[in-house]
């Protein structure tokens, strides 16, 4: 008769950092996918004991030896169940990126990655090694060679190889793979290569959560031994996922277990944003948010955004008039307030601005205005509402997008004042998208029509539009995918068609903000190659190609 393991996967989050608390849920853990699940085997991400990533906490002696702790008191936890747990295994001055399998109330194996990603976002190679004596980690469980592999491991051919090789006919995968466009389709594509590969069968758990610049989909996935993929878990979500495997057929049979209902490009943007925006909240101890709402397509987004993130009980949006500031811009920010229930403020900026103006009058005088009057208003915006968040607690959002992180078009100390920065790895013209994807979802629109009709505009000066300053965005989107998502040069983005002195003129303009990006809020990570954390240039820079 053929053998069936009950595996439970829990695609959790495990915060970085919280290492005893992340111990306690993985030990209740362990009982709970043993007692309600009768699993036999249950699988955590990549590092859950520490969280991913640790960063620069791995050169702490005494987070080293916490987590060590951690996983022992975890491993007595392991009695009628086999628990396969990530952590930072620190030997002597060296430090491998670790997985253990726990067994009857002990460390039984421990297996230790061997591809360490150092790419994009990735930086292992700082901290962690690979052990040259390491090899694969194949152990039984009722009689089936289960395999062991963590992460990057399986992006390549050989590891899997490797523990196939040893014997092992489902292989089960930790991970801690963040989010970006178009991963899921990456993952399938190389679950599917490694299977044809080696016939082996396949359990990849992912983490789930935001953890700064990062969002962790989790969007786990089994593979059955004849290359059948099933469709990824729900993504962005916190759950059990608990499948049979059958040994003979070396195929899964899904018993708790929620297929994502809409994968579609915008709405796992906006789950991706809205979970960011809702951990990086819980993480760091805040309740509310504050926007400032103009009426724009941005502030507009992020409000709704903000809303279906952390409820609109939890955000506040301030309206701060100026001179220009048009009336429908002030009809169209209540018109949203009023749709989805925030409370929303009124603090028109024009005393301060005039006091501003009256107190430089002298050692202006004989002047032209230009951008120094302008970025004046915006910098009384940025102090009021960083003047709410200090006094009734909370963080300010800034509402800033790819496009005007690439370009420096926001104020320093101004709009960009905030703590996070939703909008920030999207682009305007997908912004736009996002807007129109989310007043599909049901209800009154959350984003009026108005708004998403109306040209953009700062605001700043009497009839002011973006494109008084920046090309069509539809334009300049297309050359900064090219040039920051996909490092082209100056040359081949002319070679496809863009205008030559337009485009010096984008490119420059992206090299002198650098400084700007260096000073920005976080905000997650969903395209391929995001700013800050990813696309890291100098700020002195004297490479203009
Ligand atoms: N999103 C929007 O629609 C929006 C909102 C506000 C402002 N804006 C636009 O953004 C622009 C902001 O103007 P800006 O960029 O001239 O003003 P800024 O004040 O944001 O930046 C210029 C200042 O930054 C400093 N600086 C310049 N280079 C630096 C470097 N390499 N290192 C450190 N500091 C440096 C200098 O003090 C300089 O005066 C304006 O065109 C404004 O209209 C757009
Ligand atoms: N009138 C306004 N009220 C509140 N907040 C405002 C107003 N105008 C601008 N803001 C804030 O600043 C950013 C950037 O503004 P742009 O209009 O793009 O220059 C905007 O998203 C609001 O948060
Ligand atoms: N290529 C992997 C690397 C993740 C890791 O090893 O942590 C991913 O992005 O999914
Ligand atoms: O930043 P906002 O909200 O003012 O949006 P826009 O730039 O589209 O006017």
């Amino acid at each position: 008769m053929s053998t069936t393991l009950r595996i439970a996967m829990a695609q959790f989050d495990f915060p970085v950092g919280a290492v005893e608390r992340n111990a306690e849920r993985i030990s209740q853990m362990i009982l709970e996918a043993r007692d309600e699940f009768g699993a036999d085997v249950v699988v955590f991400p990549e590092l859950a004991i520490s969280g991913y990533p640790p960063e620069d906490l791995l050169m702490r002696p005494s987070f080293l030896a916490a987590c060590e702790r951690a996983l022992q008191r975890v491993a007595t936890e392991t009695k009628g169940i086999v628990a396969v747990v990530g952590w930072p295994e620190s030997v002597g001055s060296v430090l491998y990126n670790s997985a253990s399998v726990l067994r009857d109330g002990r460390v039984e194996q421990t297996y230790r990655k061997r591809e360490l990603p150092n790419y994009n976002v990735f930086d292992e190679r700082r901290y962690f090694h690979v052990d040259p004596d390491g090899g694969s980690c194949v152990f039984e469980v009722k009689g089936v060679p289960l395999g062991l592999l963590v992460c990057e491991d399986l992006w390549f051919a050989e590891p899997m190889a490797d523990t196939v090789r040893e014997g092992a006919e489902l292989v089960l995968v930790p991970n801690a793979s963040p989010y970006e466009r178009g991963k899921h389709a990456e993952r399938d594509g190389m679950l599917a290569d490694r299977i044809a590969d080696t016939g082996a069968a396949i359990a990849y758990v992912n983490v789930v959560g935001g953890q700064d610049a990062l969002v962790f989909d989790g969007a786990s996935l089994v593979a059955d031994g004849d290359g059948a993929i099933h469709p990824a878990a729900v993504a962005f979500t916190d759950q059990w996922l608990v499948v049979d495997y059958d040994a003979a057929t070396r195929r899964f049979t899904p018993v708790v277990w929620v297929d994502d209902g809409d994968e579609s490009i915008d709405a796992l943007a906006w789950r991706a944003v809205t979970r960011g925006i809702r951990d990086y909240f819980g993480k760091n101890g805040f309740e509310h948010a504050w926007i400032g709402l103009s009426g724009g397509l941005d502030s507009s987004v992020v409000l709704a955004m903000a809303v279906d993130a952390i409820g609109a009980e939890h955000v506040t949006a301030v309206r701060l008039p100026s001179r220009y500031t048009a009336g429908l811009s002030n009809d169209l920010a209540a018109e949203q307030c009023e749709a989805l229930g925030v409370r929303m403020m009124s603090l028109p900026i024009e005393a301060p601005f005039k006091a501003y103006l009256d107190t430089l009058a002298e050692t202006f005088a004989g002047q032209e205005p230009d951008v120094t009057e302008e970025n004046l208003q915006s910098r009384i915006r940025g102090a009021m509402l960083m003047a709410l968040s200090n006094r009734f607690g909370g963080l300010v959002l800034t509402t800033g997008n790819k496009s005007e992180y690439a370009v420096g078009y926001a104020t320093i100390y101004g709009d960009m004042a905030g703590g996070y920065a939703p909008l920030k790895d999207l682009y305007k013209t997908e912004v736009y998208g996002l807007a129109k994807w989310r007043n599909t979802v049901g209800g009154a629109p959350a984003i009026p029509r108005g708004v998403i009709s109306r040209p953009p505009s700062a605001e700043l000066r009497a009839g002011q539009t973006d494109q008084d300053s920046l090309p069509p965005y539809d334009v300049l989107d297309a050359i900064l995918l090219r040039h920051v998502d996909y490092e082209q040069s100056r040359d081949e983005i002319v070679a496809a068609g863009f205008e030559t002195t337009l485009v010096d003129r984008v490119l420059r303009l992206v090299r002198t903000s650098e400084w700007k990006r260096h000073q920005a809020a976080p905000g997650p990570k969903i395209s391929r190659r995001a700013f800050g954390r990813e696309r890291r240039y100098p700020i002195s820079n004297g490479y203009g190609a």
